[in-house]
């Protein structure tokens, strides 16, 4: 796989805890002032980013003045809400330098499993990105417990890589990549390049955390680049203390080790939005638009809708049904119902006439349509 990522346009950088702290001494500065500049130069560059940052434990047992890592949870949370805030501090200041601001966004697993908590929280990300914002997501510690917890922050990054349907997951952590065995115990162990997401084998030789301070090891960033392959995104992990490693990686350098998605990104992204977002809205299609999107797939204009239900917005999942009411396509609706209304029915000249020379006329493009009966 060509590792041209100049066309990746939204990625998802996730730092491990085993990165973030000097021996966990608090947090590295340095460090990080080094990967805020990078992610500078690849929002200039267009690139969108989304940080998934741990360290709030690390950085809140510094503030404490804390020796040793507390073993029981009301402590490991208390901790994490000080850190927290440093840990914000921090980001916020390097981005500044640049003219950026960051945001905070804390997420238990609860809320990606919630419907309407996971639409919130993608609409405020998509919001926060089209505003120029870097969000910076970790996980709520402060009150997760147990059972609402995702535990390693390398299954929130796939999730929230699924969420935002990035096209790149890129994990950075205190090893050069994946092994063919931990490396620690295994000084013969060889750098695999290039492997399939979601290869059974990777799980056997994944190991668990290497160091103290990490929590999932290989075997989390193993099982997230297969999740994050269900929306199409590749996943690199990558060694975060490589001199300028992001801006190597979208140079195209083979650093780390990339996960192919296997499913090309468009397919694999059909398939997950099919399967993971529940419609929430109903576009009514005269006979000819039923006709063209079940022969040729082509993408949803106005002027083949009859009737628009559901309180759905842009970005939303709809179904597209015909007179009949049977299922023709879902897809992702590119206007609110509102604007739908004073939409449907009307000629790309009419619309013209109306809106003047807007850019996006279909209300669904036909790379956002799944065709058939899929699943709910
Ligand atoms: N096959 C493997 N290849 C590379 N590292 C592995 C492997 N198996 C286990 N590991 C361990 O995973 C660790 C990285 O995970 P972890 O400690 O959780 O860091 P992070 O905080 O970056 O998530 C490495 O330091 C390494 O010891
Ligand atoms: N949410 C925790 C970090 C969880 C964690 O250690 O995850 P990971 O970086 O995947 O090993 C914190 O901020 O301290």
């Amino acid at each position: 796989m060509s590792r041209d990522l100049k066309s990746a346009q939204r990625w998802i950088v996730k730092i491990g805890s085993s990165l973030l702290t000097n021996n966990g001494q608090g947090l590295d500065l340095q460090a990080i002032e080094a990967w805020v500049k990078q992610i500078l130069v690849l929002r200039r560059n267009n690139t969108e980013i989304v940080l998934v940052s741990s360290g709030a434990v690390a950085a809140g047992m510094e503030r404490l003045g804390w020796q040793t890592r507390p073993h029981a949870l009301h402590q490991l949370q208390a901790a994490a809400s000080v850190g927290q805030a440093a840990l914000i501090q921090v980001y916020e200041s390097f981005l500044q330098q640049g003219g950026i601001h960051g945001s905070q966004v804390l997420l238990t697993h609860e809320d990606l499993r919630d419907r309407q908590r996971y639409l919130n929280a993608r609409a405020t990300l998509r919001t926060l990105l089209e505003v120029g914002v870097v969000p910076i997501i970790n996980e709520n510690d402060a009150i997760a417990n147990a059972e609402i917890r995702f535990g390693d922050n390398d299954t929130l990054a796939a999730m929230v890589a699924n969420l935002l349907e990035a096209d790149l997951l890129v994990i950075l952590t205190d090893q050069a990549g994946l092994y063919d065995h931990d490396p620690r115990h295994h000084p013969e162990a060889r750098l695999l390049t290039e492997v399939e997401a979601g290869d059974p084998e990777l799980l056997r030789i994944a190991g668990g955390a290497g160091t103290a301070l990490g929590s999932g090891g290989m075997l989390t960033k193993v099982r997230a680049a297969s999740r994050a392959a269900q929306s199409g995104a590749a996943t690199l992990v990558a060694p975060g203390h490589a001199e300028n490693v992001l801006l190597r990686l979208w140079a195209g350098e083979a650093l780390g080790t990339c996960f192919r998605p296997g499913l090309a990104k468009l397919a694999a992204r059909k398939r997950w939005l099919a399967g993971h977002l529940r419609p929430t809205g109903t576009l009514w299609l005269d006979a000819g638009a039923a006709r063209v999107l079940r022969e040729k797939g082509s993408s949803l204009l106005p002027i083949g809708i009859t009737a628009a239900e559901g309180g759905f917005r842009r970005g939303d999942l709809v179904r597209c049904v015909d007179q009949e009411n049977q299922e023709v396509a879902r897809g992702l609706v590119n206007f609110t119902r509102d604007e739908v209304l004073l939409r449907l029915g009307k000629s790309s000249e009419a619309l013209r006439a109306l809106f003047g020379d807007v850019d996006e006329i279909e209300i669904i493009h036909r790379d956002n349509l799944v065709l058939g009966n899929a699943p709910d």
